[in-house]
C-alpha cells in the first residue's frame, strides 16, 4: 500500500435522540447562527421546529438561508456569504442532505475569502480559513457530513465542480436515522447508488497489497446490497435506515482510502452531465458507472474478478477471468435496476445533442482518472454507451 496520513476532525454524533447534543455543541462556537436548509422537507417532518426550540433554549440568535437547491448553486452560496457578512455570523448549521451541507461548506469558506467564491470552487485559489459549521444530516448518500468535500454548480456557465480544503470539515455532525425516514423512494435509491459509487471510486486502483482496504470496501458494498431491496419496500424501517446511514458516512470519510489512490473519473463524468441537465447525482452515477467499468475492465481484470466473486457471488467455474469480471458488472447493473435506479441517459430524456459539450466540461482540467487516464475520446465513448 501507499504511505498515508489520516486526519478527520469531525465529531460524529450518531443515533436516536442525539439532536439534543446541539445544546452543548453550538455554544462552543458563538451565538449568531446561520441555519441553512433546502426546500422545506425539514418543516414537514418536524426537524425545523425541534432545531428552533433548541436554539431558543440556548439563546442563539438565528438567521436563515432556505431554498438550497439539490445540486446547490453558486448564486445561493453568494446569498449565504452576504448574510454571514451582514449579520456577523459566528457559526453555520446545515440541516439537510449533501446539497445543503456542500452549500454550507462553500458559504463558510466564502465568508472568510476576500473575492469571488468561484475562484476556490474552480480551483483557481486556495481556501485557508472558514467559519465553523456543523450538520444535522437528513439523507444517507454523500458522506459530506464527515468529509471536507463540496460540489457546487455555476448555473450561468453550466459548470459543476468538486472542491475541498482541510478547513472545510464539519466541526460535528448529528446523524439520527429518524430524520431520514421521510426520504422518498427515489432519493433513497439515488443515495444508495451514490454510497456504492463512492466505494467503487476507491476500490479501483492499481496499488498492490491492500487486503484490508479491499475487504472494508466489500463490506460496505455487501451491506448496502443486502439492505437496499428491503429498504425500498419498507421506507420507514428505522433499523434499515440506520444501517444505510452508517454505510454512507463510512463510504466517504477517508477511512476506505487510506493507503490507496482512488479513481474518481466517473464522478467527474457525472458532474459534467448534471451541470448541463440538473439530474440527480445518484441517478447519473447509476447510468454511467457500469459503462465506465466496461470501458476500463482490461486495465486490471483481476480487481473486477475479485469484485464479481466476492461481492456479486459470480460462480467462476468454467469461465475466463474476463468473463467473470464482465458478469460482475452485469450483476451490478441488474441490482441497480432491481431497486429502481435508471440505466440510460434516455431515462432522463437526454440524447446525443449535448454530449460534445459535456465531454468538453469533463475535460476542463485535462485528462483524468487514476485507474485509467481518460481522454476526451474515452469520455465520449462512455457517454455514447450510456445513451
Ligand atoms: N461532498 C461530497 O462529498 C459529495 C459526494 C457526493 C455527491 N455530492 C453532491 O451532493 C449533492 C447530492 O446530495 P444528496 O444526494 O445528499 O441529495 P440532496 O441533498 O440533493 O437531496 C435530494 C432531495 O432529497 C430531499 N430530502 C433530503 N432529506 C430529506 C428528508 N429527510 N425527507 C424528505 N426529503 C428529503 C431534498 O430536499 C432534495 O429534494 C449533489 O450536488 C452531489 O454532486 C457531494
Amino acid at each position: 500500500m501507499q504511505n498515508f496520513v489520516f486526519r478527520n476532525p469531525t465529531k460524529l454524533i450518531f443515533g436516536k435522540g442525539q439532536l439534543e447534543q446541539l445544546k452543548t455543541e453550538v455554544p462552543r462556537y458563538g451565538t449568531r447562527v446561520l441555519l441553512v436548509y433546502g426546500g422545506g422537507s425539514i418543516k414537514r417532518n418536524g426537524l425545523y421546529d425541534e432545531v428552533h426550540t433548541i436554539f431558543h433554549e440556548i439563546g442563539a440568535e438565528v438567521f436563515e438561508l432556505s431554498g438550497v437547491e439539490p445540486n446547490p448553486r453558486l448564486s445561493t452560496v453568494q446569498k449565504g456569504i452576504d448574510l454571514c457578512r451582514k449579520e456577523n455570523i459566528d457559526f453555520l448549521l446545515a440541516v439537510g442532505g449533501g446539497s445543503v451541507i456542500d452549500c454550507t461548506k462553500a458559504i463558510a469558506a466564502g465568508a472568510k475569502y476576500d473575492g469571488d467564491p468561484w475562484d476556490f470552487i474552480a480551483k483557481k485559489a486556495a481556501v485557508t480559513e472558514a467559519l465553523p459549521f456543523g450538520t444535522v444530516l437528513t439523507l444517507a448518500a454523500t458522506g459530506s457530513e464527515m468529509n471536507a468535500g463540496s460540489v457546487i454548480t455555476n448555473w450561468e456557465t453550466k459548470e459543476k465542480y468538486g472542491w475541498g480544503s482541510p478547513v472545510t470539515f464539519p466541526q460535528f455532525s448529528i446523524l439520527d436515522p429518524t430524520y431520514t425516514l421521510t426520504v422518498p423512494k427515489e432519493h433513497t435509491v439515488y443515495g444508495m447508488v451514490d454510497i456504492m459509487s463512492h466505494v467503487f471510486e476507491q476500490y479501483f486502483h492499481h496499488v498492490p497489497n491492500t487486503p484490508l482496504q479491499d475487504r472494508m470496501c466489500e463490506a460496505v458494498l455487501k451491506t448496502v446490497i443486502e439492505t437496499a431491496p428491503k429498504l425500498v419496500n419498507d421506507l420507514e424501517n428505522y433499523e434499515l435506515r440506520e444501517t444505510v446511514l452508517y454505510c454512507g458516512t463510512m463510504a466517504l470519510n477517508g477511512i476506505l482510502q487510506m493507503g490507496v489512490r482512488g479513481d474518481w473519473a466517473t464522478h467527474n463524468i457525472e458532474h459534467a452531465v448534471s451541470a448541463v441537465y440538473d439530474i440527480p447525482h445518484g441517478g447519473g452515477l447509476a447510468i454511467l458507472f457500469p459503462n465506465w467499468m466496461k470501458h476500463v475492465v482490461d486495465e486490471n481484470v483481476a480487481r473486477f474478478k475479485q469484485l464479481a466473486i466476492r461481492v456479486f457471488n459470480v460462480d467462476p467455474a468454467g469461465k475466463t477471468d474476463r468473463e467473470i469480471a464482465l458478469e460482475g458488472i452485469e450483476k451490478l447493473r441488474e441490482f441497480w435496476s432491481s431497486i429502481g435506479a435508471p440505466c440510460r441517459l434516455a431515462d432522463y430524456g437526454i440524447g446525443e445533442e449535448h454530449i460534445e459539450t459535456m465531454a468538453d466540461k469533463a475535460m476542463v482540467f485535462g485528462e483524468f482518472g487514476n485507474f485509467k487516464k481518460l481522454t476526451r475520446e474515452d469520455v465520449l465513448a462512455i457517454y455514447r454507451a450510456s445513451l
